[in-house]
């Protein structure tokens, strides 16, 4: 650790304005940044209440603020203070599958980090330090371009090009995007079929052994498809499973895995991670413990003989 242990710079990349780029190899799970809000918007925000913000802001931070881009500028019916904010604000909270954070943050470092579909960064807002962090969730190269998601669906590329066209004005041609043929046709169908088990799997509270099958293919299709994100979250659900069923053995892996998986995508001190680490070493504590017809399931690491999800696990 150096002490002045510069990790990336921000720079112009060609086709998408500024970005941030690696100075040096970077670690799974390595923190790359965290930093505070400029300033903070509730849902429910207009011109006025950016400006609100603003005004007590320095000159030096209004400069800055005014430099960040503004995707809407052609938009004459949206204000470009408000323009540049909903360009850059960054969640403050749980977003996406369902759920929306209850407010958004503008970040003047954070704001330039551009959006892949395969993601090498994660955000992460603590509501406890009042601060987001970017982790990195895949090991960096020196170099490589450093980008988040600013729309990770599980939706096919047309879909995922529409959205970001219209909620950011650019055509993705990030490494998902840019896939051609069969390459891209398989990546659309792998990313429909996680939709479709993320969905299935929150149906199947009492069917405990498919349920378990289901999160072991959305793992495979996820890794196949290079995204970390959701590996924490598929990870908790075969725990439930397992808990449910009293399976003590796999309940301790799925929770371990979990766990993993979640200090690299938000962090140790993150809410999740403290979640599941106090599982890991109480896992009888959950409430579901027991709840069900007691089973023995599956470990994340036992190859499954289940032929119903060939097609997923073949994709
Ligand atoms: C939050 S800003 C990101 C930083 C921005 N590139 C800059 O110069 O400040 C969002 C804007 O960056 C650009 N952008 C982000 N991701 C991109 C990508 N994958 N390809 C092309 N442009 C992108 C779009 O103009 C988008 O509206």
């Amino acid at each position: 650790m150096f002490l002045d242990d510069l990790k990336f710079v921000i720079q112009s990349i060609p086709g998408k304005g500024m970005g941030v780029v690696a100075v040096r190899p970077i670690a799974k799970g390595e923190e790359v940044l965290s930093e505070a809000p400029l300033f903070t918007q509730k849902l429910a925000r207009n011109k006025l209440t950016i400006l609100h913000s603003l005004a007590s802001k320095t000159a030096d931070e209004k400069r800055q603020f005014l430099e960040l881009t503004n995707c809407h500028r052609q938009n004459r019916k949206i204000h470009p203070f408000l323009g540049i904010f909903e360009t850059n604000a960054l969640p403050c909270g749980n977003n996406g599958m369902g759920e929306i954070a209850p407010a958004a943050g503008l970040f003047l470092q954070g704001s330039r980090f551009n959006s892949s579909c395969v993601p090498n960064v994660n955000n992460y807002w603590s509501e406890e330090k009042q601060v987001i962090t970017f982790r990195a969730i895949k090991g960096i190269t020196e170099g490589e371009e450093l980008c988040i998601s600013y729309k990770l669906g599980f939706e096919p590329r047309d879909s995922r090009r529409a959205q970001l066209q219209k909620g950011f004005g650019f055509e993705c041609h990030c490494a998902a995007c840019s896939q051609l043929g069969d390459k891209l046709l398989t990546s659309n169908l792998r990313r429909v079929a996680l939709r479709g088990l993320y969905g299935e799997i929150a149906l199947c509270g009492n069917k405990p052994a498919e349920g378990i099958q289901n999160v072991k293919s959305a793992l495979r299709l996820l890794q196949k498809e290079g995204l970390v994100l959701y590996e924490d979250t598929f990870s908790y659900d075969a725990f439930q499973f397992c808990v449910v069923t009293s399976d003590l053995i796999h309940a301790k892996a799925w929770i371990q895995k979990a766990w993993e998986a979640v200090c690299i995508i938000s962090g140790e001190d993150s809410t999740a991670a403290i979640k599941f680490k106090r599982y890991m070493d109480h896992p009888k504590t959950h409430p579901s413990w027991g709840k069900g017809r007691m089973m023995t399931l599956e470990g994340p690491d036992e190859v499954s003989g289940d032929a119903a999800h060939g097609a997923a696990i073949e994709l």
